[in-house]
Order: C-alpha cells, then sequence, then structure tokens
C-alpha cells in the first residue's frame, strides 16, 4: 500500500512515512493510492470481531506489513484499553429506527479519542523504532486539543503544541487542554477561530525547511491515519445493527466540522460497507451543508454557536472528498484548490453536484433547534445528547426516510458542554474526571493568531528536538 498526495507531487511513500509526513510536502492531503476492498465473505467473517479484532482487520490493509503483526495488534490493545466501555465504541437504540454510536468512553470523552489514542501511541512506537523526534503541531476547535495532549502526555520523545481558539471553546475543553502540567505541552490560546489557527499551521507545515528541522509532525485530521482509524466504527456499528435486525445497508448521520470524521464513512463505503445515506450535520457554520445543495463551496461568516467544536468555515479533509469527486486527478485538484485560495470560491458543475448529491445528503442545524432536540430527546427517550450529537440527530430527523435505519455519531459526551445543556434546563452529573478539572491551575499563553509569534514560540518549546 502506498500513498499519493491530492496533488499529485508526492513520491509514492509507505505508511509510517504517510504517517510522519503529515500535510503532503506539496500542500495537499495524503490518500491511499489504492483503496482496499473487503469482500462479501471476509465482510461475514469481520463481523462477528470484537472492536480491538476488528480494528487489526481494517487498520492492517493500510499498513501492509510495515508494523509486524504483533506489534500492530499490541498498539490497537494499547490503544482501547484506556477506554472505559468494554465495546469501545458502543451502539444505544434510541428509536425504532435510529441509534447513537457513543464514540465517548475514552479519555477525554470526545469521539477524538478513538483515533488520538492509537496515533499518540504509534507515534511513540514509530519514535522508537525510526529514532525520530516528535514534535507535535495541531489547531483544535476544542476536542482535538485535549485528546492529542491526552494521546502523548508522559511519552518519551514527543513534544506537542496544540493552537486553540481563545474564548472560543467550552470550559471543560479548555481545562481539559490547560491543566496539564507537563514541560512536553505548549497551549497556546489564539485571538482568533479555529479555522485562524488551521490556517496558520498548515502554513507552517507547507515551509518544509522548518517542518524537517524542527521534526514537526501532525495530529488534525490532515494525517491519514487518523481518518483510518476513524473508518473501523462505521464497520462495527453496522455489523452490531445486522446482528439485531435484516438491513441492506445503513445511514449514517455525522455532526460535521472539518469533514475527517464524514470522510471517513465515505472511505468505510468505498471498501465495500453497503452505507446508504451519509448525513452531513452541521450547525450555523454551514458551508457543507450549502456545497451539498448548491454546488457552491464559499465560507460565511464566522458564527460562535452550542457547538463550538463544529465552529468550521473551511473544512480541511474537503480536498480528500474532491480528489474522488474529480475522478483521482490530482491537475484538477491543484487547479480548484489554488483557485479556491485565489477567489476564495469553489463551484461544481451540474454532473458533479448529482454526484455530491448521491454521496451525502446535509442539513444545518441553527442553534435554538440544536437545543429543542436535546429537551425532547431528553423528555421523551431519556437521553441526554451533547450539541453536537444534536445537530446529528436533529438532521436525522429531517434527512432519513422513514423505512431507512440511521446511526447517529454521538461525538461526545453532553459533559464537555454543560454551558449549552443548562439552557436547556437539564441538571446533569460531572463524571468525577471532569469534575475534578475545576480545582486545577491552568497553563497556557494567549498569543496573536500571526504566524511570526508563533513561529517564535514554536522555536522556543520544540528547541531541544532540533
Ligand atoms: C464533538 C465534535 N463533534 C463533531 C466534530 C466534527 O468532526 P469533523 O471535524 O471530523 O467533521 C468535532 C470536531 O472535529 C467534534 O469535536
Ligand atoms: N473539531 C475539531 C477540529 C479539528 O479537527 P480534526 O479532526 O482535523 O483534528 C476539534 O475538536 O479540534
Amino acid at each position: 500500500m502506498k500513498y499519493i498526495s491530492t496533488r499529485g507531487n508526492v513520491n509514492e511513500i509507505g505508511f509510517i512515512d504517510a504517517v510522519l509526513m503529515g500535510l503532503a510536502t506539496d500542500g495537499g492531503l495524503l490518500v491511499p493510492e489504492k483503496i482496499p476492498q473487503i469482500p462479501n465473505e471476509k465482510m461475514k467473517t469481520i463481523s462477528k470481531l470484537s472492536y480491538q479484532e476488528l480494528a487489526y482487520e481494517i487498520i492492517s490493509h493500510y499498513v501492509d506489513g510495515e508494523i509486524p503483526e504483533k506489534d500492530l495488534k499490541e498498539l490497537i490493545e494499547k490503544s482501547y484499553g484506556t477506554f472505559r466501555d468494554p465495546e469501545v465504541t458502543p451502539l444505544q437504540k434510541i428509536k425504532d429506527d435510529m441509534y447513537v454510536l457513543e464514540l465517548f468512553h475514552g479519555p477525554t470523552f470526545a469521539f477524538k479519542d478513538v483515533a488520538l489514542q492509537f496515533l499518540g501511541n504509534l507515534y511513540s512506537y514509530i519514535a522508537k523504532k525510526r529514532e525520530v523526534s516528535i514534535n507535535i503541531l495541531g489547531a483544535t476547535s476544542g476536542d482535538t486539543g485535549a485528546s492529542a495532549i491526552e494521546g502523548v502526555r508522559g511519552k518519551e520523545g514527543i513534544r506537542i503544541c496544540i493552537l486553540h481558539p481563545h474564548g472560543k471553546v467550552s470550559k471543560v475543553q479548555e481545562l481539559q487542554m490547560t491543566t496539564v502540567h507537563d514541560e512536553s505541552v505548549l497551549n497556546l490560546a489564539i485571538k482568533g477561530t479555529f479555522d485562524d489557527g488551521q490556517k496558520i499551521i498548515k502554513e507552517i507545515f507547507a515551509d518544509l525547511e522548518f517542518k524537517n528541522n524542527y521534526h514537526l509532525r501532525a495530529i488534525n485530521s490532515i494525517n491519514f491515519a487518523r481518518i483510518l482509524a476513524q473508518t473501523v466504527y462505521y464497520f462495527y456499528a453496522y455489523f452490531q445493527v445486522a446482528k439485531e435486525r435484516d438491513i441492506e445497508s445503513l445511514n449514517f448521520s455525522v455532526p460535521t466540522g472539518n469533514f475527517g470524521d464524514i470522510f471517513a464513512g465515505f472511505l468505510a463505503k468505498k471498501m465495500g460497507l453497503p452505507v446508504g445515506k451519509l448525513i452531513v450535520a452541521t450547525n450555523e457554520n454551514n458551508i457543507l451543508e450549502r456545497f451539498i445543495k448548491d454546488g457552491v463551496y464559499e465560507p460565511g461568516e464566522f458564527r460562535s454557536t452550542y457547538s463550538p467544536s463544529m465552529d468550521i468555515q473551511v473544512a480541511s479533509n474537503f480536498e480528500r472528498y474532491l480528489y474522488y469527486l474529480l475522478a483521482e486527478n490530482p491537475n484538477a485538484v491543484t487547479a480548484v484548490m489554488e483557485n479556491f485560495k485565489a477567489k476564495g470560491k469553489i463551484v461544481v458543475d451540474e454532473e458533479q453536484l448529482r454526484q455530491v448529491q448521491a454521496d451525502f445528503a446535509a442539513y444545518g442545524v441553527e442553534g435554538k433547534e440544536c437545543l429543542q432536540t436535546i429537551s425532547k430527546y431528553y423528555t421523551e427517550t431519556n437521553y441526554l445528547l451533547d450539541p453536537h450529537t444534536s445537530c446529528g440527530v436533529a438532521a436525522y430527523e429531517a434527512c432519513n426516510e422513514a423505512s431507512e435505519v440511521c446511526v447517529t455519531l454521538a461525538t461526545a459526551h453532553p459533559a464537555k458542554f454543560n454551558e449549552s445543556i443548562e439552557l436547556c434546563d437539564i441538571e446533569q452529573t460531572f463524571p468525577g474526571e471532569i469534575r475534578q478539572l475545576f480545582d486545577q491551575p491552568q497553563y497556557l499563553e494567549v498569543v496573536e493568531a500571526d504566524n511570526d509569534e508563533i513561529i517564535q514560540k514554536l522555536k522556543g518549546h520544540f528547541q531541544d528536538e532540533k
């Protein structure tokens, strides 16, 4: 298995090099040269596996022997050994035709842990095997940051710097990141939005001399390993539902921001999993909903919402989808992305739009509807949705046909967003791990959303590893 860039200027590289490269050196994103297919017979066998065994089956197609079987199995066991639920991502039936897939049983109570526990252990493994330094640079709208820090803290040879938008994450998210007191961890709160942070880190990664000198690595879904680990739970959910009832295909409603999670579902479908509709659920920052409905991809005005982790305008993984939409033609992707950089807009033609609408449905959830959905499900089903999952459930209600079965991805635990839950007049009990954060001192530096200032901070933080 080799990896290539969506923009065509990376020589085929193997899995470990792809993990280390993160953002492709030509500014594109890495994708597998060929998506492995899982034949029907094999599907039957793997449907009976535990989460960890299934993860091995899926991931090993992409690692393709670069990590010995025993080591890869150990990495997977270790990664999911930290989850509070033995099923890792348990499925709950909420209504006759709707299930939620709880992805929040990892250490930081968000779906990011599923991939970042794995990626943290993988980086540690690669650092030892290849004797390379791992200096992680990431941007977060709230969840990736805490999860990435938790995934690598205390691991030898790894340092991490996370940019988060100052004052635009929930209090619990901020505490999860900034109460970690460890010299290997640097939290920079930027005066700006997540989009500013993501743009800055992509520009820093694009400076190849700096990236190489300082051994910069990515933990965002820029890194293909993130997408890969997230693909596993689509298979797991499908197999759990198929054990209970006859289904020909299964719809998924996915709270969406950076387009990583739903792209993992798209990949699972391309591997042969009978996925029906992939429903893109957004909040008021609805660039993806507008694109899927009208074929025009154009950032709108940034809005702070009840689902802050999805307050994203420019979705990083959109470029990976574009690559498949444009018939895997890197020149076409490059032209479209360059035009987007210059003009701030992508417009697809009618035929392409038909394909987009065959691949995805979409629904943008306004704040009021988000809170109403939380209240409604709490009253009617006694299930407490977090505001991101609530967007997913509202989108399922808007887009799912009556006879179809749908799984909504529950991307975070409601305790992370108590500000929004309180607005629904619902009292919740904090898990102990979250409650204790409120008594801890915080460690962060507030900085301008300015490349030069951030580069100086990185030079200081990563200096020893240069
Ligand atoms: C709780 C939560 N839900 C949904 C999303 C959106 O996922 P993605 O960025 O993969 O589209 C995020 C952030 O990524 C998140 O933290
Ligand atoms: N919502 C995310 C934004 C970053 O997404 P990623 O999947 O690319 O890491 C967050 O919580 O930080």
